[in-house]
């Protein structure tokens, strides 16, 4: 089946009963196969944003549009990764893949595509294990597995790596990025982490806050994305932390503060502004 197409079309959203204005009138288009970030400030939308193209939360107005069809619910042909994997504990990792498969009806296909599943996220030789006894970045893999195994046309990702150490969170981003374009999936990604967005998208959508829009679209064209130190990184880096920082409203004192703080100390005692800015590093 080939990639899917995503349109936003003129998506407003507000929380209790319209106190909280969380976005508005959001319109942009998602190419198939393309691999597409969502950035901003804590709080500028990003996760309402994504509930609402995945169907998982209606919105106040507008729509998405997959295919030319209206998202109205959930669907196996587009499925969400979140932070935390939630993996069946008392099943083993070809169980826990073999899950989505279950779930939409296609139990016959199990014996075929969970060790396909299994050999694309490189845990071929995990089979049998308890899901308990993998580390986090495996499980985020049987997690993959899982959401990949009915064969989605989009994967949406809210910060699928942010609690995973830096060696194994590089791994997993270029991983999917790789996967994605094999299995010509579309990629949507929630995330804070600018290098993540730059490693996995062709492009970031940068959100302002209060309420949620969008601030600026920034091309990330690059021939290679292992290496984070040639030229284009540095300047695809460069053109979306000023649009991050422009859609955030940093100042310079905000810059004063966080290169005077020890960054784990940044979230702590720390303005709004300042706290993104930490982010962005
Ligand atoms: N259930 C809710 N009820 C009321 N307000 C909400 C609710 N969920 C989110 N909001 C508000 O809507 C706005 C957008 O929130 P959202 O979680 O989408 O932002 P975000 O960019 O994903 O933030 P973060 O990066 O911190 O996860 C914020 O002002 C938030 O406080």
């Amino acid at each position: 089946m080939p990639a899917a197409h995503l349109s936003v079309d003129g998506i407003s959203h507000t929380y209790k009963r319209g106190q909280v204005r969380a976005l508005d009138n959001l319109n942009f288009q998602v190419e198939p196969g393309e691999a597409l970030a969502l950035v901003g400030r804590s709080g500028c939308g990003k996760s309402t944003l994504l509930h609402i193209m995945a169907g998982l939360m209606t919105p106040t107005s507008g729509k998405t549009l997959i295919d030319g069809r209206t998202v109205s619910g959930p669907s196996p042909n587009w499925v969400m990764m979140f932070q935390k994997p939630s993996l069946y504990p008392w099943m083993t990792v070809a169980q826990n893949v073999a899950l989505g498969l279950k779930f939409t009806g296609r139990t016959a296909e199990i014996a075929k595509r969970v060790p396909e599943m299994l050999e694309l996220v490189e845990l071929a030789d995990y089979a049998d294990r308890n899901v308990q006894d993998l580390s986090g970045g495996q499980q985020q893999r049987v997690a993959l597995a899982r959401s990949l195994a009915p064969k989605p046309e989009v994967l949406f990702l809210d910060e699928p790596f942010s609690a995973l150490d830096a060696f194994t969170r590089n791994n997993l981003q270029r991983d999917v990025r790789r996967i994605a374009k094999e299995l010509d999936i579309t990629l949507v990604l929630v995330t804070h982490d600018l290098s993540e967005a730059i490693i996995m998208a062709e492009r970031a959508v940068v959100l302002s806050a209060n309420p949620g829009q969008i601030s600026d679209i920034i091309e990330i064209d690059l021939d290679n994305r292992d290496d984070l130190r040639t030229p284009e990184y540095v300047a695809a880096r460069t053109r979306l932390t000023k649009a991050y920082e422009k859609a955030a409203g940093l100042d310079f004192e905000a810059r004063h503060v966080n290169a005077s703080m020890p960054s784990s100390h940044a979230d702590k005692n720390m303005k709004p502004a300042a706290a993104d800015r930490a982010a962005v590093l």
